[in-house]
């Protein structure tokens, strides 16, 4: 398990590439027959990538156990939200079996236990992304299929930011504990996200971009408003953000990204918004 420690914005504005890589960045969460679990120490959320080649299945018991969290199983006192990269997944719990098409997502409340994942397509292995937080109350699991999310259409061509949000685990479609989870694609010959930037101070934030080609790149902007940082970010790469950085992108090309916030608040719309002339 890669365990990430949370950064004060007045270190940071210190950081040379290298730090800066090490303390936003996770490049390899995706590797075929493995789950890969990244623990952020801000406001504890752990990130997984699962990839189950479709001989075997992958069980989470067997990669996280009692040691690593301190609890019976993962989910005894956690939420989580799956979203489906790949091909055609089921995912097995104890309370019921799941099948998630491509971009289909999956909320499971606490308290599910033997949770397992395998691949249907030979092929096309699941690339299933997750991530969890800590949560008091059990909400009930739910699957959100693509169709189901809720659309929404933001920016414009001429500014380069054309983009559908695709909101999955948000207040309107289901209640969670404090997981919020969706994911945004740019349209073609759009290139910017979040952009006019803005922070949230109740609520941290991971990008996992994808759909990005090998010979592409994003330029993923964090840092203070005033104190701005980049990361070059290649396909399926993770970047955790906290409360006080602003998280937009420019990419070389249209590309896609699953966003997920955690903390106090699910109010989408408490945002402070960072006005251009302030940007630095
Ligand atoms: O606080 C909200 C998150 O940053 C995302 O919803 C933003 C996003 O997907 C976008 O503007 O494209
Ligand atoms: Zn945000």
């Amino acid at each position: 398990m890669k365990v990430l420690h949370n950064m004060h914005p007045n270190d940071t504005k210190h950081y040379d590439t290298e730090r800066l890589r090490e303390a936003f960045l996770c490049e390899e969460l995706f590797q075929l027959g493995k789950i890969n679990v990244v623990y952020s120490h801000i406001d504890r959320l752990v990130a997984l990538g699962i990839m189950p080649n479709s001989q075997e299945t992958l069980s989470l018991d067997e990669v996280i156990d009692k040691k690593s969290f301190g609890t019976d199983f993962f989910l005894q006192r956690r939420e989580m939200g799956i979203i489906n990269l790949g091909g055609a997944a089921v995912i097995d719990t104890q309370q019921g079996r799941y099948t998630l098409a491509h971009l289909d997502a999956l909320y499971l409340g606490k308290e599910t236990q033997n949770i397992s994942f395998s691949s249907l397509d030979t092929q096309n292995p699941a690339v299933l992304y997750g991530l969890s937080v800590p949560a008091h109350h059990q909400y009930p699991n739910k699957l959100i299929k693509y169709e189901e999310a809720r659309k929404v259409q933001l920016g414009s061509l001429a500014n380069a930011n054309a983009r559908r949000i695709n909101q999955y685990l948000h207040p309107d479609i289901l209640e969670t504990c404090q997981l919020c989870m969706g994911m945004t694609e740019l349209e073609k010959g759009s290139v910017w996200n979040t952009m006019p930037a803005h922070t949230h101070e109740r609520r941290m934030e991971a990008y996992l971009y994808f759909n990005i080609e090998p010979d592409q790149v994003v330029f993923h902007f964090l840092g203070e408003p005033t104190e701005t940082r980049h990361i070059v970010v290649r396909d399926k790469q993770l970047i955790i953000s906290p409360s006080w950085s602003i998280h937009s992108g420019c990419g070389t090309k249209n590309y896609s990204f699953v966003w997920g916030m955690a903390g106090e608040n699910q109010t989408f719309d408490d945002m402070d918004f960072i006005a251009m002339q302030d940007l630095r």
